[in-house]
């Protein structure tokens, strides 16, 4: 089944369009990188996919269910926003499971999940204190549990690893992949494009709330590439940030250039 599935999803706020005509098909089990300058409609369009805010006009499935269907959307996703909901007077410990009952989810095997993932994150030792006295980073760790203990069929992730050390950034994107291996589709947004290169199979590109470019990360670059006519270096030496750079570009050169790739889907 196509995990996410849009058609002329659009979001208007006022005289603003944040989302624009939005056509997305995104199959099972794949990591799908959403990218876009500030304001392009990242969160926005990511708001609309976990019904958290309603579209002006189009429509979507999630894993089939129309995203109106509140009651059985929030079964299927996971959203990890970039300011995640925490009570902060509880612990990570209290938090997880107060969620997990609020999700009506098997206690026993809902609190092995939860020692599982706080052990695998190293929040295991700190899951006893009050989140108030939490660094940033262990709060993005508890909020990243949060987004995925019910098992969600696709997970919506803002900027994941904001705030994590090294080491748990690492931890975090080997999840993602595992997630993607066992079937749940990741919905990354990230500004960090290194993140997207090495495990998204698909890139989307949003500029002024439409999706300007869309494949996997090598042909984008390759296309690239050929759109820029350079001799110099063979396919590859485009990076996805220079990709970024052309298809989020004002000046009419820099986009002739891209559409020649015929990447643009514009
Ligand atoms: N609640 C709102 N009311 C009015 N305008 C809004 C609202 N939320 C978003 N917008 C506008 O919609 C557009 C898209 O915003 P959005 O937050 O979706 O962008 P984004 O791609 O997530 O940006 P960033 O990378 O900075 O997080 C912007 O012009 C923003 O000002």
């Amino acid at each position: 089944m196509t995990a996410i599935e849009t058609t002329d999803l659009t979001k208007q706020y006022g005289s603003t369009t944040a989302v624009a005509d939005l056509d997305l098909s995104v199959p099972d089990g794949v990591v799908y990188g959403f990218l876009g300058p500030n304001g392009a409609g990242k969160t926005t369009t990511m708001r609309m996919l976990t019904s958290l805010t309603r579209p002006s006009s189009g429509s979507a499935r999630i894993a089939g269910v129309p995203v109106d269907d509140r009651q059985r959307l929030i079964e299927r996703v996971g959203y990890l926003p970039e300011e995640p909901p925490l009570y902060t007077e509880l612990t990570a410990r209290e938090q997880l499971t107060y969620v997990a009952g609020l999700r009506d989810l098997p206690e026993d095997e809902t609190s092995r999940r939860i020692e599982e993932l706080l052990d695998r994150l190293d929040l295991a030792d700190d899951a006893d204190r009050r989140i108030d006295a939490y660094s940033k980073g262990m709060r993005q760790k508890t909020a990243f549990v949060q987004s995925l203990l019910h098992d969600p069929d696709v997970l919506f992730l803002d900027e994941p690893t904001s705030g994590l050390d090294p080491r748990a950034a690492r931890t975090i994107r080997e999840m993602i992949d595992d997630l993607a291996a066992e079937g749940t589709t990741v919905f990354l947004s990230t500004h960090i494009l290194p993140v997207v290169d090495e495990h998204a199979d698909t890139v989307g590109v949003l500029y002024d709330g439409e999706l300007v470019a869309e494949g996997p990360p090598g042909d984008l670059k390759r296309q690239a590439d050929a759109g820029a006519g350079d001799d110099t270096g063979g396919a590859g030496e485009r990076t996805l940030e220079d990709v970024f750079l052309e298809v989020t570009s004002e000046d009419p050169a820099a986009d002739e250039a891209t559409v020649e790739g015929a990447t643009d889907v514009r």
